[in-house]
């Protein structure tokens, strides 16, 4: 059974426990994405690269959202590692938990979304979560279950060619019950419409016929508002960081404000942008970037066949630090993608060149760097990891989703970690200026 949220908040404060909410994502940029949010909303986030450490003190923090590399993994590993996600959650008194995954729904063959969301109800004892991606300030929308990015058939919308999960369906229900052997409904836009009262007792509707994972109709802000109402109460819900935002209102709203968000790290050393992104957005961006400062693209093959190209990027942006900001990048098009595919195969291809530029930033970042901005959930997963770096204090926003952040731990460095399908043409200026 579900407890009234409101006495769980009650509960924490006597016992001193500090976290509102606790998030698990399933990539490293989806998670700053969110992070953002809880910050719009007023919370004081932490965002955390694996479970938290048991030892540490998250108590200056209102949310904390771990970031998992579990979009693209074998669904089993994407559970287990989940499931310590949420331990370490619970250990720290987070008793309302939300599971953030892609705005765009992206899927293996076997997940994880269904998977993770399955074992996240049977851990929690919960009995039913809300499914809701949508995410109509950037153009993602659910209608009759279907998904559309920006008035296009999610399968429609590019996200069909998307190197590691091509998403070839825009029927959510479909997609999710492929996924699982729970049983997935859907609460459609009269109901929504009608608001959070109505919503609340469709759930109940569908709970009695056992429907546990439930895909929401969503057009518009005012649906997310009621649907996050509508679920004030439960343990779980799910997933894009729109939602996530009027989740963390509701509670930001009961707390009281936060205080304003400082900065440690130093920005006067160099700044790079590193681009392992091959969405429509980010191509944009690099065209835009490479107009009027220095770029190097990633020679794939070379790096696949074992050429000696990271020392190559290192030693050329080593030129230029101090002076001006450079791109490295590995953004082809579809075509290109399409011929790489046909060589060398999709996961080696990808691997390579993730930990191509996994490499670049820990041979800038020994060279001086202290500002990374990196494009793509995948590619900032490789760097994070590579650079060692434990969890990020989270700042403002930049654009939509994406936020200025901090590593913790020394040196800070500034980090600005972008999803693919984010940001205008004009985003990599836009954060290098906003880091200075
Ligand atoms: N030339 C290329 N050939 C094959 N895979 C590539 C190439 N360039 C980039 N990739 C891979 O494409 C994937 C892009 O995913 P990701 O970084 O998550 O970006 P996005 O946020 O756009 O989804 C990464 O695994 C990256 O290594
Ligand atoms: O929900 C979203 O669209 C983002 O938060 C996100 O997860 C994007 O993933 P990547 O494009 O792989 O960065």
């Amino acid at each position: 059974m579900d407890v009234p949220y409101a006495q769980l908040q009650l509960k924490h404060q006597k016992q001193h426990m500090v976290l509102s909410i606790g998030s698990i994502a399933d990539d490293y940029t989806g998670a700053a994405d969110l992070a953002s949010m809880f910050v719009q909303a007023g919370l004081r986030t932490v965002q955390w690269f694996g479970p938290l450490p048991k030892d540490q003190s998250f108590n200056t923090y209102d949310a904390a959202v771990i970031a998992l590399k579990t979009r693209s993994a074998p669904a089993h590993v994407a559970v287990e590692q989940s499931n310590e996600a949420l331990n370490s959650l619970q250990h720290l008194g987070a008793k309302k938990i939300f599971f953030k995954y892609c705005s765009t729904f992206d899927s293996t063959e076997d997940g994880n979304i269904g998977p993770v969301a399955a074992s996240l109800l049977d851990r929690l004892q919960a009995r039913q979560t809300i499914i809701c991606p949508a995410f109509p300030g950037n153009g993602r929308t659910v209608y009759l279950g279907h998904l559309f990015v920006n008035g296009c058939l999610l399968n429609e919308s590019g996200m069909q060619n998307h190197p590691l999960n091509p998403m070839t369906d825009a029927n959510l229900l479909r997609i999710l019950q492929r996924q699982t052997s729970k049983k997935v409904g859907l609460i459609n836009y009269e109901v929504v419409q009608q608001g959070w009262d109505a919503i609340l007792q469709r759930l109940a509707v569908l709970q009695k016929e056992n429907v546990q994972l439930v895909i929401c109709d969503t057009l518009c802000d005012d649906h997310l508002a009621a649907l996050a109402r509508a679920v004030r109460n439960s343990h779980l819900a799910t997933g894009g960081s729109a939602i996530g935002y009027w989740l963390a209102r509701d509670i930001a709203e009961q707390n009281g404000t936060s205080l304003p968000w400082k900065r440690k790290s130093d920005p006067t050393g160099g700044a790079v942008v590193l681009s392992g992104s091959c969405s429509p957005a980010t191509q944009r961006q690099v065209a835009c970037f490479r107009q009027s400062r220095p770029s190097m693209a990633l020679d794939v093959p070379g790096i696949i066949r074992g050429d000696a190209c990271v020392e190559k990027c290192i030693d050329w942006a080593a030129n230029y630090l101090g002076e001006s900001p450079v791109l490295i990048y590995s953004s082809p098009t579809p075509s290109e993608l399409a011929a790489i595919h046909r060589q060398f195969g999709r996961r080696l291809a990808a691997q390579a060149v993730e930990s191509a530029l996994a490499k670049i930033a820990q041979g800038l970042v020994a060279g001086g760097v202290t500002t990374l901005v990196v494009a793509g959930g995948e590619t900032s997963g490789a760097v994070i990891d590579a650079l060692q770096i434990p969890g990020l204090s989270v700042g403002p926003s930049i654009e939509t989703g994406v936020p200025l952040t901090e590593s913790l731990g020394t040196p800070p460095l500034t980090l600005v970690l972008k999803s693919g399908n984010f940001g205008g043409d004009n985003f990599f200026a836009k954060a290098l200026e906003a880091a200075k």
